[in-house]
């Protein structure tokens, strides 16, 4: 299933909680647009959201399972990883750095006991390039830039951190996904370029709220001239 991704864009369909697109069956919906531009596969949080995008597209799934948003957030435990295969995920995604996880569990322990109770592939979220290698070493079927930018290791750049991505790929033998900050089709053209085997987009495709924000920040500079033309005439 790998080779069918490589080179290729995997799209990341998520909605927060309270939002207005938090709703699993409109996920599957806009995991079938994606799928119709060309998305190769689809990452997704929870497990109502990994059923019915397993049931609405053919393109493999990236299942992950976020709880909170601090610390070890992203599939944090075996149990939970457990769970995201079952729902349907092909490759489960998980928290990939070199903290300390909340079950006490090392990576490499849940990577060896998710892979022998379940048949998928486990994608690590990394944050660094020790995370990278570490996760690799530990058994990690695919690399992710994930993290970085969010666990105080690297940098949060404004747009993807290529830098990583070079470095990361330079070392690792496992296949290396750039993920985070991927905005615009340059850059997603830029992360492959630097190595990385595939790429995943959330926000810049799938997140109305914060695309729409970034052309109105862009304007905010002409819409104060023109009220203050408007004032002076
Ligand atoms: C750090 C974290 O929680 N990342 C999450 C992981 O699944 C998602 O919130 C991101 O949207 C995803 O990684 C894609 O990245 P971006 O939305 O920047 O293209």
């Amino acid at each position: 299933m790998l080779h069918t991704l490589r080179g290729r864009l995997i799209v990341s369909c998520q909605a927060y909680p309270g939002e207005p697109l938090r709703d699993s069956e409109t996920m599957a919906r806009i995991a079938q647009s994606v799928v119709i531009g060309g998305a190769a596969a689809i990452r997704s949080q929870g497990l109502d959201d990994i059923r019915a995008i397993a049931r609405s597209v053919a393109v493999p799934q990236i299942g992950l399972w976020k709880v909170g948003s601090d610390g070890v957030f992203i599939t944090p435990t075996l149990t939970h990883a457990l769970a995201v295969a079952d729902a349907g995920a092909d490759v489960v995604a998980i928290d990939g750095t070199r903290r300390e996880r909340p079950d006490g569990r090392t990576l490499e322990q849940t990577i060896r006991e998710l892979k022998q109770r379940a048949d998928v592939l486990v994608m690590a979220d990394a944050g660094s390039v020790d995370d990278g290698l570490a996760a690799e070493d530990a058994g990690a079927d695919i690399v992710g830039t994930t993290l970085a930018g969010y666990t105080g290791e690297r940098p949060r750049t404004t747009g993807p951190d290529l830098e990583l991505v070079n470095a990361l790929a330079a070392r690792l033998r496992v296949p290396l996904f750039a993920e985070g900050r991927i905005h615009t089709p340059t850059e997603a053209r830029r992360a492959l370029e630097a190595g990385a085997y595939s790429v995943v987009v959330g926000t810049a495709i799938t997140h109305p709220a914060s695309i729409t924000s970034w052309y109105v920040d862009a304007i905010a500079g002409e819409r104060s001239r023109i009220a203050d033309e408007q004032l002076q005439g």
